[in-house]
C-alpha cells in the first residue's frame, strides 16, 4: 500500500532533492520544492513526480460506505481505482462531517443517491496523479473542493459567481466525468462518489478541477474544515454580501457556518453582530467569534414581540445583511424580513431539505430586501484558497477552535451522533 509519507528510499532517488523535513504538525515528510507556488492553474516546479509504489494500481483501503438512506455507515475496505485523465488520487489523512452529510445520509437530499461514500471537507496528500494533470502533483498537500474551478467554462469566465460548469453534471450524478465510478466494494458491487471529494475513503479521487495545492506547512487535521465550513460562512460574509465596516449584521445558526459569517463580519468591522439561535449553549462562542448580541427566539421574546419585530428595534428599522445558517425554510424568512427597508441583504446558505420552498410577501421585495444565495462562501476554491490559508496562519481567521471532537476514522458513526450534541462545532476524524 501507498506510505503517506515519502519514504527516505524514493527521495533518495531524487538528486534535486537536497533538504527533507519531517513536518511535525500534519506528521509528513516534506521536501522544500513541495512548497506550492500561488499560480495554482499549472505547477510551474515539475522537477518533483515522485512515483509512488501504488501509482496506477488499484488501492485496498478503509471507507464508510453509506448504502441506504438513514442507515448507519459500514465501515469496510473497498477498491480505489488509479485516477484516469486529468484525475487526482489523494490519500485522505483528515475529513471533518459537515451537517451537510447528515443531510444527504438522511435522505433528505433530492440528488442524493446510494450506495455511495460521502465526505466533504476533507485534506491529505497525494498519491498518485492521471496523464494530464498539471496543476497539482504527488506529494502535494491538498484540499478536496467540492465547488470545482476550472478557469475555462462560461461560469469561471464571467467574473460574477464562484460556480463552475466543468464537471457539477456528473458530480451531481455521483461519479467522475467520464460516467463512471472509482470506487468498488469487495463484492465488486461499484459505488457512488459524492459532491465530487467523497472523503470519508482512506482514498479517493477526484477531477483536477476539485482540488488545490496548500502551504504544506498547514495542519491537515485543522485546514481540511476549509474544505466547506468555515469557508462557507467567512466568504459568505466577506464575498458574497461583502460586508462594510459599521454595517449591522445578524447570523441565524450559530454551527460552524454561522460562527465563520460571524468572524468575516467582524474582520470587516461591523458594527453590530447579532446571532440568533435556539440553543443558549451557543452564547459563548458566538461571543467568543466576535458576536455583540445573542438572541435566543425560545427565550428571550417578550409577550406579543417576534424575532423579526425584536431585531428590527434593535437596529432602527432593521439590518443591513442577515445570513439564514440553519437550513430551516421559515428561518429563511424571517431572516429576509428582518432586514432593512430599501436595502438590506438576507444570504441563504442553509440547505432545506427536499421538497422545502422558501416564500414571503412580494413587497419585501418591491420595497428593497434581496434575497441571495451563498455556494461555498462565493470562494474560488483554487485561485483563493492560498489567501484563506493565510489569514487562518496570520490569526486573522480562527480555523483550530472549531475542532471541538476528534476521533479516528473507524469512529465516524459515532461522530454524526456528535453532530446532535450542542457542544459539538465539527467532528475532525483521523486516518
Ligand atoms: N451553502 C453552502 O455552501 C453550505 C451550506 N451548508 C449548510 O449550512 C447549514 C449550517 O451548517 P452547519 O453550521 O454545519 O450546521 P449546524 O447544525 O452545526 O448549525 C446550525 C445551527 O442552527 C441552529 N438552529 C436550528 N434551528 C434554528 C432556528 N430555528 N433558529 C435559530 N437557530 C437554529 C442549530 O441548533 P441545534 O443544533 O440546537 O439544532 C445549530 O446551532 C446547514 O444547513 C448546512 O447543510 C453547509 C456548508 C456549505
Ligand atoms: N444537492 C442538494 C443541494 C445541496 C447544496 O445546496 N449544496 C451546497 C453545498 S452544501 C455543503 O455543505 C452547494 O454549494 N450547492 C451548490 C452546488 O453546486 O451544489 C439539492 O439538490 O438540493
Ligand atoms: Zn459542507
Ligand atoms: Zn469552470
Amino acid at each position: 500500500m501507498f506510505n503517506q509519507f515519502l519514504s527516505v528510499r524514493t527521495i533518495s532517488l531524487l538528486p534535486r532533492i537536497s533538504t527533507v523535513k519531517y513536518n511535525l504538525l500534519s506528521k509528513n515528510w516534506i521536501t522544500p520544492t513541495t512548497i506550492v507556488k500561488t499560480n495554482y492553474f499549472k505547477t510551474t516546479n515539475r522537477s518533483i513526480n515522485t512515483m509512488s509504489e501504488t501509482q496506477g494500481k488499484p488501492i485496498q483501503c478503509i471507507a464508510a460506505v453509506a448504502y441506504a438512506a438513514a442507515q448507519p455507515l459500514s465501515v469496510e475496505t473497498i477498491i480505489v481505482d488509479p485516477p484516469k485523465a486529468h484525475e487526482v488520487r489523494i490519500k485522505i489523512t483528515n475529513t471533518a462531517i459537515c451537517h451537510t452529510d447528515a443531510y444527504t445520509l438522511s435522505g433528505s437530499d433530492p440528488e442524493g443517491a446510494f450506495p455511495c461514500v460521502l465526505g466533504h471537507e476533507g485534506a491529505g496528500i497525494v498519491e498518485s496523479v492521471g496523464p494530464d494533470v498539471e496543476t497539482v502533483k504527488v506529494g502535494d498537500h491538498v484540499i478536496a473542493l467540492y465547488t470545482a474551478e476550472c478557469g475555462k467554462c462560461k461560469f469561471c469566465k464571467s467574473g460574477k459567481t464562484n460556480l463552475c460548469g466543468a464537471v457539477r453534471a456528473t458530480q451531481g450524478k455521483g461519479v467522475m466525468p467520464d460516467g463512471t465510478s472509482r470506487f468498488h466494494n469487495l463484492k465488486g458491487e461499484s459505488l457512488l462518489h459524492f459532491m465530487g471529494c467523497s472523503t470519508f475513503s482512506e482514498y479517493t479521487v477526484v477531477a483536477d478541477v476539485s482540488v488545490v495545492a496548500v502551504d504544506p506547512i498547514a495542519p491537515l487535521d485543522k485546514v481540511c474544515l476549509l474544505g466547506c465550513g468555515v469557508t462557507t460562512g467567512y466568504g459568505a460574509a466577506i464575498k458574497t454580501a461583502n460586508v462594510q465596516k459599521g454595517d449591522t449584521v445578524a447570523v441565524f445558526g450559530a454551527g460552524t457556518v454561522g460562527l465563520s459569517v460571524v468572524q468575516g463580519a467582524k474582520a470587516r468591522g461591523a458594527s453590530k453582530i447579532i446571532v440568533i439561535d435556539v440553543n443558549s449553549d451557543k452564547k459563548q462562542w458566538s461571543h467568543d467569534f466576535g458576536a455583540t448580541d445573542f438572541v435566543n427566539p425560545l427565550k428571550d421574546l417578550k409577550e406579543g414581540e417576534t424575532i423579526v419585530s425584536k431585531l428590527v428595534n434593535m437596529t432602527d428599522g432593521g439590518l443591513d445583511f442577515t445570513f439564514d445558517c440553519t437550513g430551516n425554510v421559515k428561518v429563511m424568512r424571517d431572516a429576509l424580513e428582518a432586514c432593512h427597508k430599501g436595502w438590506g441583504e438576507s444570504i441563504i446558505i442553509g440547505v432545506a431539505a427536499s421538497g422545502q420552498e422558501i416564500s414571503t410577501r412580494p413587497f419585501q421585495l418591491v420595497t428593497g430586501r434581496v434575497w441571495k444565495g451563498s455556494a461555498f462562501g462565493g470562494i474560488k476554491g483554487r485561485s483563493e484558497m492560498a489567501g484563506l490559508i493565510k489569514d487562518y496562519q496570520g490569526g486573522k481567521l480562527k480555523v483550530d477552535e472549531f475542532v471541538t471532537h476528534t476521533r479516528p476514522f473507524k469512529e465516524i458513526n459515532e461522530g454524526f451522533e456528535d453532530l446532535h450534541h450542542g457542544d459539538c462545532l465539527r467532528t475532525v476524524l483521523d486516518f
